[in-house]
């Protein structure tokens, strides 16, 4: 169980440092799925994913998650961090001030066997679109490099306004988090993604979503801001290259719940041939590839960071949301 025996003490106790808390859970015999008030966290034997937002301080949980694996016999051997460009830089506290104080703060947290570090910047040809990688892997991890697993991570800016709607709850709806959560993955299409995964949702008030999917050993999930001016969603997965068209056909369903003016998709992935796919999805949907970049990490693979924006805009037009 590894990982898994962590008590749920412990987690709220890595989450107040980040500063953020559970709101709903869910697991099968593979991994525990959190949704938090500020994202989601992913519990693995060998392995935990924790994504969050706004002004958490998403890496603070560093220290105390060794702390608590090295008490169940466990050593870190990896560790890989992403994030995009924030939308309130200035707004965002120690240690997220800037991605050089985060790699500080990063290389300062984690055990020397974790030798073989890189930090890097994947830029975009669209303002404020960067993808921030950084990874850290030890020798054993390295010998064993990764095979035909991706990681799919994806933002969406200007929502389309109707489609972001359907996240606001009507005002004294009497329904818990959870139920309005349901009802929103049902409105929205967000339940066809992947028709196989259990769904841990949960709608926030007066407005606002976050889901967790679970099938089998893959997670997937899904956070929405959606008021107008800020909209945002991101979805993420993972997956094996070699389920047949399984990463097309996941992706142009979660983009089409919110058919956003522009996309950004990183793949991290043993093969660089994602980019295609990625591209093949999102072009039939009328989005553009606007720019498209790749690097290697040492012990992870390749990160593939690709923008695209919708070609509905006509010269003339109004720039915004729709
Ligand atoms: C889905 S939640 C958090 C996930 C995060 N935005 C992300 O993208 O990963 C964000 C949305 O919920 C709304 N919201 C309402 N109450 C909230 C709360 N107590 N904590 C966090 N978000 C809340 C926000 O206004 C926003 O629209």
């Amino acid at each position: 169980m590894g990982l898994r025996q962590l008590s749920f003490d412990s987690l709220q106790q890595v989450l107040h440092e980040v500063q953020c808390t559970v709101v709903s859970a869910v697991g099968n015999h593979y991994f525990d799925a959190y949704v938090l008030s500020e994202s989601s966290l992913f519990v693995y034997p060998t392995k935990i994913i924790i994504k969050t937002c706004g002004t958490t301080q998403l890496l603070k949980s560093i220290r105390p998650l060794i702390h608590h694996a090295l008490n169940l016999g466990l050593t870190l051997v990896s560790c890989r961090y992403t994030r995009g460009n924030f939308i309130f830089p200035l707004s965002q506290p120690f240690p997220h001030t800037s991605f050089h104080e985060e790699v500080v703060y990063l290389e300062n947290s984690l055990p020397n066997n974790l030798c073989f570090r890189k930090a890097s910047v994947m830029p975009s040809n669209l303002p404020s679109h960067a993808w921030h990688v950084f990874s850290a892997s030890d020798e054993t991890r390295f010998v064993h490099f990764p095979n035909d697993f991706y990681t799919l991570e994806v933002c969406m800016t200007e929502l389309d306004r109707t489609l972001a709607r359907k996240f606001f709850r009507r005002p004294g709806d009497g329904k818990s988090g959870d139920a309005a959560g349901k009802e929103m993955t049902e409105i929205s299409g967000i339940n066809k993604i992947n028709p196989n995964a259990l769904v841990c949702d949960f709608a926030f008030d007066p407005c606002g979503y976050s889901m967790n999917g679970i099938d089998g050993d893959r997670y997937s999930t899904i956070h929405v801001t959606p008021e107008d001016g800020y909209s945002y969603a991101s979805f993420e997965c993972a997956g094996s290259i070699y389920d047949g068209d399984d990463l097309v056909r996941t992706l142009k369903r979660a983009v089409q719940v919110f058919r956003p003016a522009k996309v950004s998709v990183s793949t991290t992935t043993a093969s660089h041939r994602v980019w295609a796919r990625v591209a093949g999805a999102l072009e039939p949907l009328g989005l553009k590839c606007r720019s498209c970049s790749a690097d290697e990490f040492p012990a992870v693979g390749s990160v593939v960071f690709q923008t695209f924006t919708a070609r509905r805009k006509k010269t003339g037009e109004c720039g915004g949301a729709r």
